[in-house]
């Protein structure tokens, strides 16, 4: 850890620490629960965390060294109970005593397929008909940000409402509280109106340039409405590219899941080094035990998974660039987990500028980014969700 001392970012929130706690005694929020005291950990800046108690399967792998190597930031390879399963593919997967139904694939992505899901996340899914963040606020040119951003820098995106100073951008990913869905709340839940939210009226005028970083998410198949936490199934279901739905098919593949998996919803989170992303449930899923394929790309994040509630202590894990996890299961579908910490400069050494032009700016991108995509299969097999010809598929 001597090197993190000393960088300048980190003297930097070091002065601020002393600044913010000059009067404030060190201590722990009684009230506080397991989960929640696990974030604070791995949140903090100043002092940086302490890794020794996240696994991290990468330190035991001879092929990822350099990986390890090149960041600061490493856990170890037994800081959780972890058992190896046989996969009939021949690959990697560690289940967890701890938690039920998550499955751990290190490593599962080649180097090429991880910068292939790194340009079709930015170049081709985060973009009409796909939803993102800005839309709400923004009129985000139909080529999307990342293809605006390439050909015009300098063009400037403009806000959807009229400028006022009364209201203020809420940015990052909201977290409510909602039903958790199930067939037998399907019909009420999907009968609760789904209004389109409200465009800020103090969101600036902004170069493509300059709302890159502020590329939260990006929806997949079935539409996603944040205000009520809920699918709103009334606007159809985007198409799940093969390019995704192809490599999620062959992670769940490995696993033991004998019932049908065609993913149909999920998102595409993209986290700048300060972002975290608050513990939570995806309950909105009818299917509370089909699997959910989450893949890792770029600089590496503290991901914690507990269990039905925040009381239970949740197990810190490493995801590296190109590792996968699979969460399936009654347990593990509706337990906690979030991600308090993208640990920066750990972009892998096969991520980083190869000399290239095509590559140049997915690299400088990803300096400060970590990508996360998210894929879900929303009904369980058999159940008709009685839809109407949706209008987009
Ligand atoms: O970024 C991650 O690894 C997890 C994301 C997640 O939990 C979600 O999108 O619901
Ligand atoms: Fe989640």
């Amino acid at each position: 850890m001597a090197s993190i001392t000393q960088t300048a970012a980190y003297k930097r929130a070091r002065r601020q620490h002393l600044k913010s706690t000059r009067n404030r005694p060190e201590q722990l929020d009684p009230h506080w629960t397991p989960f929640r005291i696990a974030e604070k950990k791995y949140k903090s800046h100043f002092p940086p965390p302490d890794l020794s108690n996240v696994l991290d399967l990468a330190t035991a792998d001879t092929s990822r060294v350099d990986e390890v190597e090149k960041g600061v930031w490493r856990g170890r390879p037994d800081a959780a109970e972890v058992r190896q399963l046989f996969t009939s593919a021949g690959r990697q997967a560690y289940v967890f005593s701890s938690v039920p139904g998550l499955v751990l694939l290190p490593s599962f992505l080649s180097q090429e397929t991880q910068k292939e899901l790194v340009r079709w996340s930015l170049r081709d899914h985060a973009r009409y008909p796909n939803e993102t963040n800005l839309d709400t606020h923004y009129t985000v040119p139909s080529e999307g940000l990342w293809n605006t951003f390439r050909t015009s820098p300098s063009l400037v995106v403009t806000p959807r409402a009229a400028p006022s100073t009364t209201r203020s951008f809420s940015g990052p990913r909201e977290l409510i509280s909602n039903v958790p869905a199930s067939p037998a709340t399907y019909s009420a839940l999907s009968a609760v109106p789904k209004p389109d939210p409200t465009p800020s009226p103090t969101v600036p005028p902004l170069p493509a340039s300059a709302l890159i970083p502020r590329l939260r998410w990006a929806n997949i198949g079935w539409f996603y409405h944040w205000g009520t936490k809920q699918y709103d199934f009334t606007r159809g279901k985007q198409v799940v590219s093969e390019t995704i739905a192809d490599v999620c098919r062959q992670a769940v593949g490995t696993i033991p899941w004998n019932e049908v998996f065609e993913p149909d919803a999920g998102i595409v989170n993209f986290y700048q080094t300060k972002d975290t992303l608050m513990g939570h449930v995806d309950r909105s899923e009818v299917c509370a035990t089909s699997p959910l394929v989450s893949v890792s790309l770029g600089n590496a994040a503290v991901f914690l998974i507990g269990g039905l509630t925040r009381d239970i202590d949740p197990v810190p894990i490493l995801l590296r660039s190109g590792d996968i996890i699979v969460m399936s299961g009654p347990a593990c579908r509706r337990a906690y987990h979030g991600v308090p910490r993208i640990l920066e400069n750990t972009l892998p050494v096969h991520l980083a500028a190869d000399g290239m032009d095509e590559w140049l700016p997915y690299s400088t991108y990803l300096e400060t980014s970590r990508i996360n995509i998210n894929v879900r299969q929303v009904f369980p097999k058999g159940f008709d969700p009685g839809l109407k010809a949706p209008p987009h598929s």
